[in-house]
Protein backbone atom coordinates (compact mmCIF):
# COMPACT_ATOMS: atom_id res chain seq x y z
CA UNK A 1 0.00 0.00 0.00
CA UNK A 2 1.45 3.40 -0.92
CA UNK A 3 2.41 6.07 1.37
CA UNK A 4 -0.03 8.58 -0.49
CA UNK A 5 -2.19 8.17 -2.94
CA UNK A 6 -3.95 10.73 -5.10
CA UNK A 7 -6.80 9.29 -7.38
CA UNK A 8 -8.13 11.66 -10.31
CA UNK A 9 -8.61 14.72 -7.66
CA UNK A 10 -10.30 18.04 -8.98
CA UNK A 11 -11.16 20.93 -7.35
CA UNK A 12 -12.84 24.06 -7.92
CA UNK A 13 -13.24 26.56 -5.90
CA UNK A 14 -16.65 28.50 -5.37
CA UNK A 15 -17.19 31.94 -6.51
CA UNK A 16 -17.73 34.28 -3.87
CA UNK A 17 -21.63 34.81 -4.13
CA UNK A 18 -22.73 37.96 -4.79
CA UNK A 19 -24.41 40.26 -2.06
CA UNK A 20 -28.18 40.76 -1.82
CA UNK A 21 -28.18 44.22 -3.12
CA UNK A 22 -26.46 43.11 -6.60
CA UNK A 23 -28.68 40.16 -7.13
CA UNK A 24 -31.98 42.30 -6.14
CA UNK A 25 -30.31 44.90 -9.17
CA UNK A 26 -29.99 42.23 -11.68
CA UNK A 27 -31.94 39.44 -10.81
CA UNK A 28 -31.13 37.31 -14.30
CA UNK A 29 -27.61 37.26 -13.95
CA UNK A 30 -26.14 34.20 -13.90
CA UNK A 31 -23.53 33.78 -10.74
CA UNK A 32 -19.92 33.96 -11.36
CA UNK A 33 -17.97 30.65 -11.94
CA UNK A 34 -15.80 29.29 -9.62
CA UNK A 35 -12.33 28.42 -10.44
CA UNK A 36 -10.38 25.42 -11.46
CA UNK A 37 -7.31 25.09 -9.25
CA UNK A 38 -7.20 20.92 -9.64
CA UNK A 39 -7.61 18.54 -12.46
CA UNK A 40 -7.87 15.35 -13.15
CA UNK A 41 -4.28 14.66 -10.46
CA UNK A 42 -3.30 11.34 -10.34
CA UNK A 43 0.04 10.05 -8.27
CA UNK A 44 1.06 7.65 -6.15
CA UNK A 45 3.97 8.20 -3.29
CA UNK A 46 5.64 4.64 -2.00
CA UNK A 47 6.94 4.47 1.38
CA UNK A 48 10.23 5.56 2.17
CA UNK A 49 10.31 8.60 -1.54
CA UNK A 50 11.59 11.65 -1.03
CA UNK A 51 9.31 13.04 -3.90
CA UNK A 52 8.88 16.54 -5.27
CA UNK A 53 6.18 18.55 -6.31
CA UNK A 54 6.86 21.88 -8.33
CA UNK A 55 5.51 24.16 -10.10
CA UNK A 56 5.39 28.07 -10.90
CA UNK A 57 3.04 30.04 -8.50
CA UNK A 58 -0.38 29.24 -8.11
CA UNK A 59 0.08 25.95 -10.24
CA UNK A 60 -2.28 24.29 -6.92
CA UNK A 61 0.73 22.59 -4.98
CA UNK A 62 -0.79 24.22 -1.58
CA UNK A 63 -4.56 22.97 -3.08
CA UNK A 64 -3.15 19.34 -3.23
CA UNK A 65 -0.94 19.71 0.02
CA UNK A 66 -4.69 21.04 1.60
CA UNK A 67 -6.70 18.49 0.41
CA UNK A 68 -4.09 15.68 1.73
CA UNK A 69 -3.96 17.66 5.39
CA UNK A 70 -8.20 17.47 5.38
CA UNK A 71 -7.70 21.31 5.45
CA UNK A 72 -9.40 21.66 1.58
CA UNK A 73 -12.16 19.77 0.16
CA UNK A 74 -11.89 17.89 -3.39
CA UNK A 75 -14.68 18.31 -5.39
CA UNK A 76 -14.20 15.23 -7.21
CA UNK A 77 -11.76 12.13 -6.66
CA UNK A 78 -9.75 10.66 -3.84
CA UNK A 79 -6.82 10.71 -1.90
CA UNK A 80 -5.28 8.57 1.05
CA UNK A 81 -2.26 8.61 3.17
CA UNK A 82 -0.89 4.82 4.69
CA UNK A 83 -4.35 3.65 2.50
CA UNK A 84 -6.42 5.86 5.08
CA UNK A 85 -8.76 7.73 3.15
CA UNK A 86 -8.52 11.59 4.09
CA UNK A 87 -12.55 12.15 4.09
CA UNK A 88 -13.80 8.88 5.45
CA UNK A 89 -10.70 7.85 7.80
CA UNK A 90 -9.75 11.48 8.99
CA UNK A 91 -8.25 10.46 11.93
CA UNK A 92 -5.90 7.72 11.15
CA UNK A 93 -4.83 9.80 7.93
CA UNK A 94 -4.24 12.95 10.12
CA UNK A 95 -2.33 10.57 12.10
CA UNK A 96 -0.56 9.32 9.64
CA UNK A 97 0.97 12.89 8.62
CA UNK A 98 3.25 15.56 9.45
CA UNK A 99 2.48 18.71 7.25
CA UNK A 100 4.76 22.09 7.46
CA UNK A 101 3.03 25.12 5.84
CA UNK A 102 3.80 27.68 4.02
CA UNK A 103 2.28 30.42 6.40
CA UNK A 104 4.28 31.42 9.67
CA UNK A 105 1.08 30.42 11.62
CA UNK A 106 1.89 30.34 15.76
CA UNK A 107 0.58 31.84 18.63
CA UNK A 108 2.22 34.13 20.65
CA UNK A 109 1.63 33.74 23.76
CA UNK A 110 3.17 30.33 24.67
CA UNK A 111 6.96 29.56 24.95
CA UNK A 112 8.33 27.01 21.82
CA UNK A 113 8.06 23.95 24.51
CA UNK A 114 4.50 24.90 25.54
CA UNK A 115 3.73 24.76 21.82
CA UNK A 116 5.22 21.40 21.06
CA UNK A 117 3.54 20.42 24.11
CA UNK A 118 -0.09 21.46 23.02
CA UNK A 119 0.64 19.98 19.22
CA UNK A 120 1.69 16.41 21.01
CA UNK A 121 -1.25 16.84 23.15
CA UNK A 122 -3.82 17.15 19.96
CA UNK A 123 -2.69 13.67 19.13
CA UNK A 124 -2.88 12.03 22.68
CA UNK A 125 1.18 12.25 23.46
CA UNK A 126 1.40 13.51 26.91
CA UNK A 127 4.75 12.27 27.60
CA UNK A 128 6.22 13.33 24.58
CA UNK A 129 9.54 15.63 26.13
CA UNK A 130 11.87 13.16 25.42
CA UNK A 131 11.48 12.87 21.24
CA UNK A 132 10.72 17.19 21.71
CA UNK A 133 14.12 17.37 23.07
CA UNK A 134 15.44 15.43 20.14
CA UNK A 135 13.69 17.58 17.36
CA UNK A 136 14.64 21.00 19.22
CA UNK A 137 18.52 19.55 18.94
CA UNK A 138 18.24 18.19 15.56
CA UNK A 139 16.86 22.00 14.69
CA UNK A 140 18.98 23.87 16.30
CA UNK A 141 16.43 25.35 18.84
CA UNK A 142 17.07 23.68 21.98
CA UNK A 143 18.15 27.28 23.24
CA UNK A 144 15.08 28.48 22.27
CA UNK A 145 12.96 25.80 23.81
CA UNK A 146 12.00 28.39 27.00
CA UNK A 147 11.37 31.21 24.09
CA UNK A 148 8.17 32.85 23.54
CA UNK A 149 7.05 32.59 20.08
CA UNK A 150 6.38 36.11 19.66
CA UNK A 151 10.32 36.74 20.29
CA UNK A 152 11.30 34.16 17.56
CA UNK A 153 12.92 35.24 14.23
CA UNK A 154 10.74 34.51 11.15
CA UNK A 155 13.23 31.56 10.05
CA UNK A 156 13.27 30.62 13.95
CA UNK A 157 9.50 30.24 13.82
CA UNK A 158 9.77 28.19 10.51
CA UNK A 159 12.07 25.61 12.61
CA UNK A 160 9.25 25.23 15.34
CA UNK A 161 6.90 24.93 12.05
CA UNK A 162 8.55 21.81 11.14
CA UNK A 163 9.15 20.77 15.36
CA UNK A 164 5.43 20.95 15.30
CA UNK A 165 4.70 18.83 12.27
CA UNK A 166 7.31 15.95 13.90
CA UNK A 167 5.88 15.71 17.54
CA UNK A 168 3.75 12.58 16.57
CA UNK A 169 6.44 10.88 14.63
CA UNK A 170 4.27 11.01 11.62
CA UNK A 171 5.68 8.05 8.48
CA UNK A 172 4.50 10.71 6.07
CA UNK A 173 6.39 14.48 6.09
CA UNK A 174 4.80 16.96 3.73
CA UNK A 175 6.74 19.96 3.44
CA UNK A 176 5.34 23.36 1.42
CA UNK A 177 8.36 25.33 0.79
CA UNK A 178 9.74 24.54 4.22
CA UNK A 179 13.11 26.95 3.11
CA UNK A 180 11.04 30.41 2.05
CA UNK A 181 13.17 33.18 3.37
CA UNK A 182 15.55 31.47 5.87
CA UNK A 183 19.52 31.43 5.88
CA UNK A 184 22.00 28.77 4.72
CA UNK A 185 22.49 27.37 8.05
CA UNK A 186 18.75 26.45 8.26
CA UNK A 187 18.34 25.07 5.38
CA UNK A 188 21.82 22.88 6.18
CA UNK A 189 20.02 21.69 9.36
CA UNK A 190 16.52 21.24 8.05
CA UNK A 191 17.64 19.38 5.18
CA UNK A 192 20.23 16.25 7.29
CA UNK A 193 17.29 16.04 9.39
CA UNK A 194 14.88 15.37 6.92
CA UNK A 195 17.14 13.25 5.08
CA UNK A 196 18.21 11.39 8.13
CA UNK A 197 14.76 11.17 8.66
CA UNK A 198 13.85 9.50 5.32
CA UNK A 199 16.86 7.25 5.36
CA UNK A 200 14.80 5.96 8.64
CA UNK A 201 12.37 5.15 7.00
CA UNK A 202 10.00 8.41 6.79
CA UNK A 203 8.44 9.63 3.17
CA UNK A 204 9.04 12.94 2.20
CA UNK A 205 7.30 15.36 -0.45
CA UNK A 206 9.15 18.67 -0.71
CA UNK A 207 7.31 21.58 -2.85
CA UNK A 208 10.08 24.03 -3.33
CA UNK A 209 10.47 26.88 -5.69
CA UNK A 210 14.63 26.24 -5.36
CA UNK A 211 14.92 23.41 -7.74
CA UNK A 212 18.50 22.19 -6.75
CA UNK A 213 17.23 21.73 -3.41
CA UNK A 214 14.46 19.00 -5.49
CA UNK A 215 17.31 18.03 -7.66
CA UNK A 216 19.95 17.26 -4.69
CA UNK A 217 17.02 15.41 -2.53
CA UNK A 218 14.39 14.07 -4.74
CA UNK A 219 14.14 10.85 -6.27
CA UNK A 220 11.05 11.31 -8.35
CA UNK A 221 9.40 14.21 -9.20
CA UNK A 222 5.96 15.34 -10.53
CA UNK A 223 5.60 19.17 -12.28
CA UNK A 224 2.18 20.61 -11.96
CA UNK A 225 1.29 23.18 -14.29
CA UNK A 226 -2.20 24.84 -14.13
CA UNK A 227 -3.42 22.56 -11.75
CA UNK A 228 -2.24 19.18 -14.19
CA UNK A 229 0.86 17.24 -13.99
CA UNK A 230 2.64 17.90 -17.06
CA UNK A 231 5.70 15.91 -16.00
CA UNK A 232 5.89 12.57 -13.71
CA UNK A 233 9.29 10.43 -13.54
CA UNK A 234 12.33 9.44 -11.75
CA UNK A 235 14.49 13.10 -11.27
CA UNK A 236 17.56 11.28 -13.35
CA UNK A 237 14.66 10.39 -16.55
CA UNK A 238 13.73 14.10 -16.64
CA UNK A 239 17.19 15.31 -16.36
CA UNK A 240 18.29 12.75 -19.26
CA UNK A 241 14.48 13.41 -21.19
CA UNK A 242 14.45 17.66 -21.14
CA UNK A 243 18.84 17.95 -21.58
CA UNK A 244 19.88 21.07 -19.85
CA UNK A 245 22.34 21.47 -17.30
CA UNK A 246 19.83 21.16 -14.07
CA UNK A 247 16.68 20.60 -13.02
CA UNK A 248 16.00 24.41 -13.44
CA UNK A 249 16.61 24.00 -17.08
CA UNK A 250 14.58 21.14 -17.51
CA UNK A 251 11.56 22.61 -15.41
CA UNK A 252 12.02 25.91 -17.46
CA UNK A 253 11.33 24.05 -20.84
CA UNK A 254 8.53 21.97 -19.27
CA UNK A 255 6.61 24.94 -18.17
CA UNK A 256 7.35 26.83 -21.65
CA UNK A 257 6.15 23.93 -23.54
CA UNK A 258 2.99 24.59 -25.20
CA UNK A 259 2.16 21.21 -26.52
CA UNK A 260 -1.18 19.91 -25.53
CA UNK A 261 -0.87 19.20 -21.73
CA UNK A 262 -0.12 15.33 -21.18
CA UNK A 263 1.82 13.38 -18.63
CA UNK A 264 5.45 13.10 -19.58
CA UNK A 265 6.21 9.84 -17.93
N1 LIG B 1 -9.46 29.77 -1.15
C1 LIG B 1 -9.31 30.03 -2.45
N2 LIG B 1 -10.31 30.56 -3.18
C2 LIG B 1 -10.19 30.80 -4.50
N3 LIG B 1 -9.06 30.52 -5.21
C3 LIG B 1 -8.03 30.00 -4.54
C4 LIG B 1 -8.08 29.73 -3.13
N4 LIG B 1 -6.90 29.19 -2.75
C5 LIG B 1 -6.13 29.15 -3.86
N5 LIG B 1 -6.80 29.63 -4.92
C6 LIG B 1 -6.31 29.72 -6.31
O1 LIG B 1 -5.95 28.42 -6.74
C7 LIG B 1 -4.77 28.46 -7.53
C8 LIG B 1 -3.74 27.51 -6.95
O2 LIG B 1 -3.28 28.09 -5.73
P1 LIG B 1 -2.22 27.33 -4.82
O3 LIG B 1 -2.03 28.16 -3.59
O4 LIG B 1 -2.64 25.93 -4.64
O5 LIG B 1 -0.91 27.39 -5.75
P2 LIG B 1 0.60 27.06 -5.42
O6 LIG B 1 1.08 26.16 -6.52
O7 LIG B 1 0.73 26.53 -4.03
O8 LIG B 1 1.28 28.49 -5.53
P3 LIG B 1 2.56 29.12 -4.77
O9 LIG B 1 3.77 28.49 -5.40
O10 LIG B 1 2.44 30.57 -5.09
O11 LIG B 1 2.42 28.81 -3.32
C9 LIG B 1 -4.32 29.92 -7.57
O12 LIG B 1 -4.77 30.49 -8.79
C10 LIG B 1 -5.03 30.55 -6.39
O13 LIG B 1 -5.31 31.91 -6.62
Amino acid sequence: MPALTLDRISKTYRAPRRPAWKRLLSPGKPPAQGFRALTDVSLSVEHGEFFGLLGPNGAGKTTLISILAGLAQASSGTASICGYDVVADYRESRRSLGVVPQELVYDPFFTVRETLRIQSGYFGLRHNDDWIDEILYNLGLSDKAESNMRALSGGMKRRVLVAQALVHRPPVIILDEPTAGVDVDLRRTLWEFISRLNKAGHTVLLTTHYLEEAEALCGRVAMLKRGRIVALDTTQALLARFGGVDLEDAFVRIMHDDTPLEVLA
